[in-house]
């Protein structure tokens, strides 16, 4: 695959400037459950989860962004937050780490998306359900909206993922981004072809599960 990744479709990230398609990504420490899946090695550096969903009397296809392995250094390559439409932060109530991370992981999206819609989500409840009756406080000022969520068991899944999915459909309305304004002019000059430079870094796999 190296040396051709400007032929694989999924990452051309051009089409998330057409109305009906919407990246959404996900952030957090390796093993809160971002994927929900059994630990396994990491084959694959990005998946995307395909979704499609009616907002208003649109269709719209949304991509959700996870990768497995970045984590692991505190920081995601630039093109993981291009063109995002909203982010998921995700942490895992068993472990404080993960919870306080979720502070490098916030400046860190808003070095590269200053206003994209963002939400914490609080997974693994069903392991402690009195977690549930404790505040946190992470993203209150900015008012961020927090979810008590169990990817095992499936509460708040699919509350949370349609509340982002409407909100990053908003904004990539709406976008009260500047910079995300002067960018899609540059790009609308833009119209040469450019080869992907990190495609090759990546392996890519795509998934499309149910969301309930
Ligand atoms: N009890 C409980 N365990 C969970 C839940 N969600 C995920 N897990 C478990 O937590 C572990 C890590 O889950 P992953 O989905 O691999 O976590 P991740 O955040 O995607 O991790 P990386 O891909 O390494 O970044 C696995 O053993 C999952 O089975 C949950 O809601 N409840
Ligand atoms: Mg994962």
């Amino acid at each position: 695959m190296a040396g051709d990744a400007g032929s694989i479709p999924e990452l051309d990230q051009k089409k998330y400037d057409s109305d009906e398609q919407v990246k959404i990504i996900c952030l957090g420490d390796s093993a809160v459950g971002k994927s929900n899946r059994p630990q396994q090695l990491s084959t694959y550096a990005l998946t995307l989860y395909k979704h499609t969903a009616t907002v208003g009397n649109k269709t719209v296809a949304i991509d959700f962004w996870d990768t497995a392995g970045q984590e692991r250094f505190q920081s995601m390559h630039p093109s993981y937050y291009h063109k995002a439409h909203a982010c998921i932060m995700v942490f895992d109530v068993q472990r404080k780490i993960t919870y306080k991370n979720l502070a490098n992981w916030y400046k860190e999206l808003r070095e590269f998306r200053p206003e994209i819609p963002c939400c914490v989500v609080a997974n693994k409840i069903d392991a402690d359900l009195k977690v549930t009756q404790r505040s946190f406080n992470f993203g209150k000022k900015e008012g961020i909206p927090f979810y008590f969520v169990s990817a095992a068991d499936g509460t708040n899944v699919v509350k949370m993922f349609r509340e982002m999915i409407t909100r990053a459909v908003e904004y990539k309305q709406n976008p009260s981004d500047f910079m995300d304004e002067v960018l899609q002019e540059l790009e609308n000059f833009d119209l040469e072809e450019k080869e992907d430079p990190e495609a090759d870094e990546v392996g890519l796999k795509t998934e499309s599960p149910e969301l309930e």
